[in-house]
């Protein structure tokens, strides 16, 4: 049974339709990236996906037990230490008190930050650590479903693939399903199972491609070579530009 299945999704601002037909759907510990130039939808089907707003059309079926969300902010409050941003879904759910602190000193070891970090407050943070931090929100409450949307965008390659790193150890061994939003093939070979490929002007999936191993087990050279067979010789990829416009100076 699918985790996610998005079925016949259409939805319209404005009057005017961004997305029609797009159906999708995610299995117990996969990870899909969804892949599309920039305006065509891909926030908007994760919006819908996790509930945040309503589709004009179709249905969506969730099936987890507890879903999280990391944007590409990492939407912090401000007013809190790191240790508070992170406990805060525990919180929402009234976890128990009494292994809070416990849970959430795990979380943060996940997302890579250190116990001396936790009393510190989100302006104190590198943009790297405020990210890890925001990932460590998602960690928290175990959730067995993760929507990431553009989370890496606005990094630097070499915390970006740090950050990627960190998503493939937290997701290995199947700990959670994840719709993963990115325009960067590199990226996507990286992290998921399969990617998705949205028509330009989301008007449903384009098409898909499994990769091939299991994430993180596989060769930089591997990545490298399906990046170049996709965006050089795959026409499902021939709308595909990497490069976001919004990430430019
Ligand atoms: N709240 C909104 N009100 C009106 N139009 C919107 C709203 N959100 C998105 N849109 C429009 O819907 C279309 C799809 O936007 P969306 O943000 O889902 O695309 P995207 O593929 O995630 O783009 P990007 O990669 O640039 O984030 C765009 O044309 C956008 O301008």
């Amino acid at each position: 049974m699918n985790l996610l299945a998005l079925r016949g999704i259409g939805h319209a601002f404005f009057g005017r339709t961004v997305l029609e037909g797009v159906d999708l759907a995610v299995g117990p510990g996969e990870v899909v990236s969804l892949l599309g130039p920039s305006g065509s939808g891909k926030s908007t089907i994760a919006h819908i996906a996790a509930g945040l707003i309503e589709q004009k059309e179709g249905h969506v079926t969730r099936s987890y037990a507890r879903h999280a969300m990391v944007f590409q902010e990492p939407r912090l409050m401000y007013w809190a230490t790191v240790e508070q941003n992170i406990g805060f879904p525990l919180r929402l759910v009234r976890a128990p008190r009494r292994n809070r602190a416990e849970r959430i000193e795990a979380a943060a070891v996940r997302a890579g930050l250190l116990p001396e970090d936790l009393d510190k407050f989100p302006v104190e943070l590198s943009g790297g650590m405020r990210q890890r931090t925001a990932i460590a929100r998602a960690l928290v409450n175990e959730p067995d479903f993760i929507f990431f949307d553009e989370p890496f965008t606005a990094l630097d390659v070499a915390l970006k693939r740090r950050m990627q790193d960190l998503v493939i150890d937290a997701s290995s061994g199947g700990r959670f399903g994840a719709l993963f939003i990115t325009h960067d093939v590199m990226e996507a070979i990286r992290i998921s199972h399969r990617i998705l490929v949205l028509a330009p002007d989301g008007r449903g999936i384009a098409g898909e491609r499994r990769v091939a191993g299991e994430p993180g087990m596989r060769s930089e050279e591997e990545g490298f070579v399906l990046r170049q067979e996709f965006l050089h010789r795959d026409p499902l990829f021939a709308h595909i530009h990497e490069i976001d416009e919004r990430a430019r100076p």
